[in-house]
């Protein structure tokens, strides 16, 4: 499907929710399936990814009910046997997190994926697995391992994806011993460890940092039934905050102001570029303001990479993006397909390694030539459409429906800011 994108009328102005955070949705969602009772999660979005984890939570060990924007999961507080494999779609998060869960059981399980899913790493835990002489295999139409990770101590790179971290985190304190996880540094994604620790707090299984690149894993935890809402999305909320910094005029709202979410870094980074915005009851609240390039670290907040490619091209000079490598394993080379989409609108920028450099070039910039490709990755999606409502230029893009991964009602959400999108084929 292609979605064009331009703005309803010279005005870009009006009011957007943050949609609740995938991420934490992931964790919730889990963390009440592993806890034998009911758990009611409330706040929740049933993108493809958080209905792949539920899905896989209903098959695995639990009884899921959904409902509108909540979900009642009730734990079985055992694991049922497999009829079937578990299909991951395109979630990273969901594959990730489930493989050691699945391992609890012992059995073979078996994974299956869509769009690049198998294609990226899976290495650290492929180590892990052949270290204790359990089954690990992985080809392009699926995923298989087999017996019962045992619990002790651990050793993984830090900086190919802290999921792998966190899928740990979920299972190894329901073992019957002390698991310690000795990570690799450099950590990056950091913050997304404690986001898993502190959901997993939430339902009662304790961790606890040794040192920077030390976690302690009790072993013989449970975890317990609770209520849980789900907080606003920070990475989603990048798109009309990006907006809202270039044109003025967007106010978000259910962004919480304390959070664990790494990609919050967002309004500082915005606000170093000179973005205008206030905090209040009511939201965040952008005016419009000259905004130059500045130098951002992507360790810690990966997905925040292409929309900010975007803002770095509406900034008086240079916006070095630093540490990013990490983009070209996503749903996308998020580096090459914001590279080559960019240069099409007239974008001047270029990346060596993990280093990315945009040159700030608004006055260059025009619809391309033809039609803009999402790459089947709903970041870089909506980050064209960001482009799209930031410029006043009409963009067509194709893979429009990539945007159901994350944020189903994107389009939607953003025409009362003064969107207007067409669809076709
Ligand atoms: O744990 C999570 O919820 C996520 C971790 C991040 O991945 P990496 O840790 O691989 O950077 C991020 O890109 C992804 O969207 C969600
Ligand atoms: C990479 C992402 O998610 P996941 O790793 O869960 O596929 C994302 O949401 O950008």
């Amino acid at each position: 499907m292609t979605a064009t994108i331009k703005r309803a009328s010279d005005q870009i102005s009006g009011t957007i929710t943050a949609p609740p955070s995938k991420s934490m949705a992931h964790r919730a969602v889990l963390c009440a399936a592993l806890a034998e009772g009911r758990s009611h999660i409330t706040n929740l979005e049933f993108s493809k990814d958080i209905s792949a984890t539920l899905g896989a939570a209903a098959q695995l060990c639990a009884n899921v009910h959904t409902g509108r924007d909540d979900a009642v999961v009730e734990g079985l507080g055992h694991f049922l046997p497999l009829a079937a494999p578990v299909d991951c779609c395109e979630s990273g998060s969901t594959l990730r997190f489930l493989i050691p869960i699945a391992s609890l059981t012992g059995q073979e399980v078996s994974f299956t994926g869509r769009g690049r899913l198998m294609e990226r790493p899976q290495s650290v835990y492929e180590t892990l697995y052949r270290e204790q002489n359990l089954r690990f295999e992985q080809s392009s139409a699926g995923l298989t391992v087999e017996g019962a990770l045992t619990p002790g101590e651990y050793r993984l790179a830090g900086n190919v994806s802290s999921q792998f971290i966190s899928g740990l985190l979920f299972a190894l304190p329901l073992l019957s011993g002390d698991s310690t996880l000795h990570l690799i540094p450099p950590v990056e994604s950091r913050s997304y460890i404690d986001m898993t620790r502190a959901v997993q707090a939430a339902f009662g299984v304790q961790s606890r940092w040794l040192d920077e690149n030390t976690l302690f894993l009790p072993g013989n935890q449970h975890y317990h039934p609770c209520d849980y809402t789900v907080e606003g999305d920070y990475s989603q909320a990048a798109f009309p905050a990006v907006l809202g910094a270039v044109c003025g005029g967007v106010t978000i709202t259910g962004l919480a102001p304390e959070t664990l979410q790494g990609d919050a870094v967002l309004l500082d980074i915005l606000r170093r570029c000179g973005a205008q915005f206030t905090r209040t009851e009511s939201g965040v609240a952008f005016e419009k303001a000259p905004l130059h390039g500045v130098d951002i670290d992507l360790a810690d907040c990966p997905d925040l990479g292409p929309v900010l490619m975007v803002l770095g091209l509406l900034c008086e000079g240079t916006t070095v993006i630093r540490n990013a490598e990490r983009l070209r394993l996503k749903e996308s080379d998020r580096i090459a397909a914001m590279e080559a989409e960019l240069r099409a609108c007239g974008g001047v920028l270029e990346s060596e390694g993990g280093t990315i450099t945009v040159h700030g070039c608004a006055d260059k910039l025009h619809a391309p030539a033809g039609t803009l490709h999402g790459h089947n990755d709903h970041r870089v999606v909506m980050s064209l459409a960001v482009l799209a409502l930031s410029t006043g230029l009409a963009l067509t893009v194709d893979d429009a429906e990539a945007i159901t991964k994350s944020w189903p009602n994107f389009f939607d959400a953003i025409k009362p800011l003064g969107a207007e999108v067409e669809y076709a084929g």
